[in-house]
């Protein structure tokens, strides 16, 4: 696939591994204790994100841990609005935005906005036709389910064969609302209805999905994959996250989405350096 994604008016370099920063604008965020709720706080961390080489900040209105409750359309515009309008204006980075709400997409984009990352694929009614009008990327992700019972038994035959389905499927569906492959980026949805084994599955597994021919998308830091695997609290997890960005790299992952920007940042120039050796 081309190596460079079209972000609206930024562009993408995909030929070496990308750093997105997590900004919460919610109120009960799994990590951050939603201190990020007045804008002038955003504003600086999503600075702080970007000084230590974060190339895209995600910006989230909607809480989508297990087990989180779900938030108004109108609710989760007033908290990303002015967060986008922000960091458009102030800083040179580009702004995905965590949403799955039509009006959402559509505001984000008018104001700036340059990736859509939808955890539910766009399946929401309106979502696919206001991801088209855009004409910006997209981030299509499995889950099934919802927060509230996604982790309720998921059962699957063969995990990395049903996300590979399943992504397969959402990319059709895009195609036929108007937005092609090339806007496209995919990803696998760690911690999203699967288990600590699934997990730990689909993550070794992670290249199959590299047949799908799109850019891939990872999202570990801080879950509870690491915390499972090493029994550590949310706030004891940055080396269990550095060493699966390490590993979501050498799987020939593009974009690491992450909340500890400057470690994982070098993290990925280290192992650049090795591989731009002779
Ligand atoms: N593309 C993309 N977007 C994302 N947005 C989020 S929000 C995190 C929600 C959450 C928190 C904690 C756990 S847990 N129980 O595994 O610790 C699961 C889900 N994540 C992702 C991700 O991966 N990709």
């Amino acid at each position: 696939p081309s190596t460079r994604l079209p972000c609206g008016s930024r562009v993408l370099d995909l030929s070496r591994p990308q750093v997105m920063g997590i900004l919460n604008v919610t109120p009960d965020s799994f990590s951050d204790g939603g201190q990020h709720a007045s804008l002038d706080a955003a504003l600086r961390h999503a600075a702080a994100m970007a000084a230590a080489g974060a190339t895209l900040i995600d910006v989230g209105g909607e809480s989508t841990r297990p087990g989180a409750r779900a938030v108004s359309p109108l609710e989760e515009l007033e908290r990303v609005a002015p967060v986008v309008e922000a960091i458009a204006r102030e800083l040179d980075v580009v702004i995905s935005v965590d949403t799955s709400t039509p009006a959402v997409i559509r505001e984000s984009a008018r104001l700036g906005a340059g990736l859509i990352n939808d955890v539910r694929s766009l399946a929401r009614d309106g979502a696919l036709d206001a991801a088209a009008d855009t004409g910006l990327p997209v981030c299509l992700m499995h889950m099934r389910g919802e927060p509230g019972d996604m982790q309720n038994d998921p059962r699957y035959e063969n995990v990395t064969e049903a996300v590979f389905q399943f992504l397969s499927e959402r990319m059709a569906a895009c195609a036929a609302a108007g937005i092609s492959p090339e806007r496209v980026v995919l990803d696998p949805g760690f911690g999203f209805a699967k288990t600590l084994a699934h997990n730990l599955s689909l993550f070794k597994h992670m290249e199959r999905l590299h047949e799908l021919g799109r850019p891939l998308l990872v999202g570990v830091s801080r879950k509870s994959m690491v915390g499972q695997a090493l029994g550590r609290d949310v706030d004891e997890r940055l080396y269990g996250s550095l060493a699966l960005a390490a590993l979501a790299v050498a799987k020939g992952a593009h974009i690491l989405r992450v909340h500890d920007v400057a470690e994982t940042v070098d993290v990925v120039r280290m192992i650049a350096a090795v591989q731009a050796a002779e």
